[in-house]
């Protein structure tokens, strides 16, 4: 009979790798959770897995509109429901029925959005870079995992930026105004030049380098403020690095490429106003809460800021009676940094293509709210995934009573040095482990750190480096739970700790230690643990109780301290022994303590 587990797809990342690359039958999960049937491996790993999608293909709403090539793609996978210009109410209601979300910068992805899901919205894909408009917390907070597109649009920005550059130096909008209005003011519309003048980039990222290099190309001297980008980037395209301050009071123009963040929010105000140079140019395509916007309109009408020319506003679309818009001085555009054919094409199929890989339980490169792990690392990682989660769940139900659990110790023993392994999978899954068998909680890589924090559990993690062949990421795991009783006193190890070990052996993971007892026995199905007077003829009344109620006994291990005293028998079965067959294991005269563990 086939034992059953079920997944999640963003737990199990690399399950689908897994099964494939063991040449193993695969259809592809329909639904946010599948369940996968595992045939047992007797007498040797059996090689079938069949996947049963629990719903027909996920939904996927997409609330802005998306490039056709993206909906296409989406299409061949999923549900895809566009409904545009939804309001927050009509967008609550519809989610609940969504397994995906796509939007751009005009959707508001708040934490009620999170919370009306009812736990189904496990992605939503920003189409585009800027992720200021969704509720990252309480995305991670529901488990629901967050991408964006952030390399298709860039060019397009960084263009828009030049554009709206040169047309605020030459005056183009008022000028094409003026002549539309029947007049020909020749005089009024005089500009100024770009070349040799000093362009401060703040922000010097994807955008900003490209801005820094067009502008280089039209003769302009180009400085850049960026905390956390590399002094040698900039240096490779002749652009000096300096302070904020410096930035600021020595530029001509200023153009803004840093993401809204609470550090940045405001960060062109009164105060640095005062420190610009007067007749300083603003040029903002990064996200209109970066500038004080009614500091500007003051620094404009103090001649401060002889111009600014904004793509973007801290409300969008601005109010009608907006002054900022309404400036003589001010260009604008309705933000259309993004909006090329070229690059709405491109983000489309990134972020298509991001959600698809995420609902099929890929982790997506550009995941903002959980790490990225590379397609190599995961799929060598995958058994030591399934083993960490099953570690966790065996650890757990170990305790008595059950909850408590509040101090746990990990260690990993690899023969691979620290930076060459990456443990972020691991400890989340056996995150998952520990949770979810006393809880409702739904753990996932996304908010595994977060749901362990908030329930106050705190997971220590060790590595023992070994001497050997890094070729397998992980010799063994161990997982300690500190300050607990348990239910089974055999697991207790001598450090006083609620103490399982596994390995993974052929592909399998295996349970390998328990308190101080050397077990071996494959984490598949369920687990029975006795503790016994080591004498003849255990194995045998232990099988013969299991077999006369009719569950199946996959397989048997005896680890014991010294021979004829006390050893721990692990026993992996298949069902779930009755009652009445756990009573007659107990009332087996020899057998001390016994435990059954589901896995
Ligand atoms: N108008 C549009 O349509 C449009 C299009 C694309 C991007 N954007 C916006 O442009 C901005 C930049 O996008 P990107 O793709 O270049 O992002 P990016 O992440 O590649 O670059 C942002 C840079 O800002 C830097 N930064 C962070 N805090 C800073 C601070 N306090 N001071 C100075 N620099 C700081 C970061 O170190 C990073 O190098 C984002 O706000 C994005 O949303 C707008
Ligand atoms: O952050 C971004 O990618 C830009 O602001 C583009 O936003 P949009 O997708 O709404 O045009």
């Amino acid at each position: 009979m086939a034992a059953s587990a079920s997944y999640n797809l963003l737990s199990t990342p690399s399950l689908k790798k897994q099964i494939s690359s063991s040449s193993l039958s695969w259809r592809l999960p329909l639904s946010s959770t599948f369940r996968v049937s595992i045939a047992a491996p007797r007498p040797k790993r059996a090689a079938t897995f069949i996947v049963l999608a629990m719903d027909a293909k996920p939904t996927v709403l997409v609330a802005e509109k998306l490039g056709q090539a993206g909906l296409e793609l989406l299409k061949g996978f999923a549900n895809v429901d566009c409904s545009y210009n939804l309001s927050q109410e009509e967008l609550c209601t519809k989610i609940s029925l969504c397994d995906a979300l796509i939007v751009r910068s005009g959707t508001k992805v708040t934490r009620e959005v999170f919370e009306s899901s009812g736990g189904r919205l496990k992605v939503v894909g920003r189409a585009g870079v800027g992720i200021d408009n969704v509720d990252l917390s309480a995305a991670t907070e529901h488990g629901c995992l967050v991408v964006n597109a952030p390399t298709a649009n860039t060019v397009a920005a960084a263009e828009h930026g030049i554009a709206l550059i040169a047309a605020m130096s030459r005056n183009i909008a008022q000028a094409d105004a003026s002549v539309k209005a029947g007049k020909w003011q020749r005089n009024k519309y005089v500009g100024v030049s770009l070349v040799g003048k000093t362009l401060a980039v703040m922000g010097f990222g994807k955008v900003g380098s490209e801005v820094a290099r067009r502008a280089k190309g039209l003769g302009m001297h180009v400085i850049a403020h960026d905390p956390y980008a590399p002094a040698d980037r900039a240096r490779a395209i002749g652009v000096e690095l300096v302070s904020f301050d410096q930035a600021i009071s020595t530029a001509d123009f200023i153009s803004l490429h840093m993401p809204l963040t609470p550090a940045t929010s405001k960060i062109l105000n009164d105060e640095s106003f005062a420190k610009m140079k007067k007749g300083v140019r603003i040029v903002n395509v990064a996200r209109g809460g970066v500038i004080d916007e009614e500091a500007l309109v003051r620094a404009l009408d103090a001649g401060v800021v002889a111009q600014a020319a904004l793509d973007v506003f801290t409300e969008e679309p601005p109010p009608k009676d907006s002054k900022l818009v309404l400036h003589e001085n001010v260009t604008v555009t309705p933000h259309l940094g993004a909006s090329t054919v070229e690059a709405q094409e491109g983000v489309a199929i990134e972020i298509a293509e991001a959600v698809v890989g995420a609902l099929k339980g890929e982790l997506a490169a550009t995941a903002v709210n959980a790490p990225m792990v590379p397609a190599e690392v995961l799929s060598e990682l995958a058994p030591f995934v399934i083993l960490a989660e099953k570690l966790g769940r065996l650890a757990v139900q170990l305790v008595a009573g059950g909850s408590g659990v509040k101090s746990v110790k990990v260690t990993y023993a690899s023969s691979r040095a620290p930076d060459d392994l990456d443990t972020r999978l691991i400890r989340a899954m056996i995150t998952k482990g520990l949770i979810e068998p006393i809880s409702s909680v739904f753990v996932n890589l996304v908010n595994a750190d977060f749901t362990a924090k908030q329930r106050g559990l705190r997971i220590t993690e060790e590595r023992i480096l070994l001497d050997g062949s890094p070729e397998n990421p992980l010799e063994f795991i161990q997982v300690k739970i500190a300050n607990v009783e348990s239910k089974f006193a055999s697991a207790i190890s001598d450090s006083g700790e609620i103490t399982v070990e596994g390995r993974v052996k052929d592909g399998i993971p295996h349970l390998t230690k328990v308190g101080s007892f050397d077990v071996d026995v494959s984490l598949e199905g369920s687990i029975i643990l006795c503790r016994q007077v080591d004498q003849p003829g255990m194995i045998g009344r232990v099988g013969s109780v299991l077999g006369g109620e009719n569950v199946n006994v996959s397989f048997m291990s005896v680890g014991r301290i010294a021979p004829r005293t006390h050893a721990v028998m692990a026993i992996g079965v298949d069902e779930e022994p009755n009652k009445e067959a756990l009573k007659k294991i107990g009332d087996i005269p020899a057998i001390e303590e016994f435990v059954f563990l589901k896995l």
